[in-house]
């Protein structure tokens, strides 16, 4: 089993180029950060807005078709039906805000109701056309109809969605695929309605490589002008922008949010001793030890030259003890010259500091930063001015 998994990763994963983790990513929503959330959110929901602009004048103006084609009641209760349609297309294309907590599920949410729309649309004129009595043009325009729910499923498409996003929306656009299929009464029969089926699952399948490769490019590009080009950190700017949601998404779920400042140690030294090349080493090097020691959810800024912020939600200040255990395990990588590069960080925790804001966070992890620093450097100072030095013990 483990030889079949290096082997598609070696083959199948290697060769475009993407690590684990971020094709783990286009399958399931799960490791999105709460800022690609964000991006992929007013994506999708100014794409359905668009498209149900369009659908909201096209399907009003087939209406014609109807009223050429079929005749008295037919024709009748099928404009009602488009007027109908139409009207929900209008409503979510009109202009709104992107919901400043939940985001996500709006788009979803306003995704699933346009998606919906064509399907049922198909369900209901099977209701209204008596098949049994159809002229050739009119068996003609009906069977387009049934094509409604396939469109759908090439419709996923132009989203940035993933895999397992893409999987759950087409099961019950199939599903009402087949209850069309056997509502005359028919039985769902492979040699009758199995094309049709197959065909759908073909469209899902580019619709989720399509989905997928959005989302990557999306998030390739958000990465790039979310992140510091030397560090991979989150700018000040994106960090100043998802420390406010955390901020509101914790105030709103009343659970903890830790902000820890760090701030290196004699670091100009380095500069101007070692050379500006030893100097941005050094602060990859911290980056990339303090990735391994932040958690998944957590957010890493470069809020300045040789400052960094760690966003830490649902950390409450009895747990601050372990995260330094982590730090200190992890340290801060090297000077140019062997000895260890150490750092002076502040922490704030929002309930146990009963910060009214994200400023007062930040601002009292900032004194607290100082206040590690008059204190000596390599040590933390925690809420309640608890000092924990850093330093390895001999
Ligand atoms: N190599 C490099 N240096 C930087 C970068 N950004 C800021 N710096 C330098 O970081 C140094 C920060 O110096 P100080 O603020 O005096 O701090 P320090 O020497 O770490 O002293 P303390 O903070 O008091 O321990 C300055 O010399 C900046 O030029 C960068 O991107 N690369």
């Amino acid at each position: 089993m483990k030889k079949l998994w290096n082997t598609i990763c070696e083959h199948i994963v290697a060769p475009t180029q993407l690590s684990r983790e971020q094709l783990f990513g286009l399958l399931t929503p799960f490791g999105r950060s709460v800022h690609m959330r964000r991006h992929a959110a007013s994506v999708i929901i100014a794409r359905v807005q668009l498209i149900s602009a369009l659908f909201a004048v096209l399907v009003p103006l087939w209406a014609v078709v109807d009223l050429l084609v079929f005749e008295g009641y037919t024709a009748f209760w099928l404009v009602l039906l488009r007027l109908g349609a139409a009207g929900v297309f209008a409503a979510l294309a009109w202009p709104r805000e992107v919901s400043a907590s939940r985001p996500y599920a709006q788009a979803m949410l306003m995704l699933l109701i346009m998606l919906l729309v064509p399907p049922m649309f198909y369900l209901a004129s099977l209701q209204i056309i008596d098949q049994a009595l159809l002229s050739d043009g009119q068996r003609l325009v009906a069977q387009l109809y049934t094509f409604m729910p396939t469109i759908v499923l090439g419709g996923l498409a132009i989203f940035p969605l993933t895999a397992l996003e893409i999987l759950l929306f087409s099961v019950p656009v199939i599903g009402v695929a087949m209850v069309g299929m056997v509502s005359g009464g028919a039985d769902l029969a492979l040699d009758q309605h199995g094309a049709a089926l197959w065909f759908m699952l073909m469209m899902m399948g580019v619709s989720m490589f399509s989905g997928m490769s959005q989302s990557h490019y999306m998030e390739s590009l958000v990465y790039r002008a979310m992140t510091d080009p030397l560090t991979g950190a989150y700018t000040r700017r994106s960090g100043t922008e998802a420390l406010e949601l955390m901020y509101r998404l914790s105030s709103m779920s009343g659970k903890p949010l830790a902000v820890a400042f760090f701030d290196l140690d004699n670091f100009k030294s380095i500069n101007d001793r070692h050379g500006h090349d030893a100097g941005d080493q050094a602060l990859c090097t911290l980056v990339e030890r303090l990735r391994q020691t932040l958690r998944r959810g957590d957010v890493l800024v470069r809020w300045g030259g040789e400052e960094f912020l760690a966003i830490l939600p649902e950390m409450p200040a009895e747990q601050m003890p372990t995260f330094l255990g982590r730090l200190r395990r992890a340290g801060f990588g090297d000077r140019p010259d062997g000895r260890p590069l150490t750092a002076s960080i502040g922490v704030a925790e929002s309930l146990a500091d009963g910060a009214l804001d994200w400023q007062t966070l930040v601002e009292l992890a900032d004194q607290r930063m100082y206040q590690a620093k008059r204190g000596g450097r390599d040590r933390a100072v925690l809420p309640g001015a608890v000092e924990v030095p850093l330093a390895q013990p001999a």
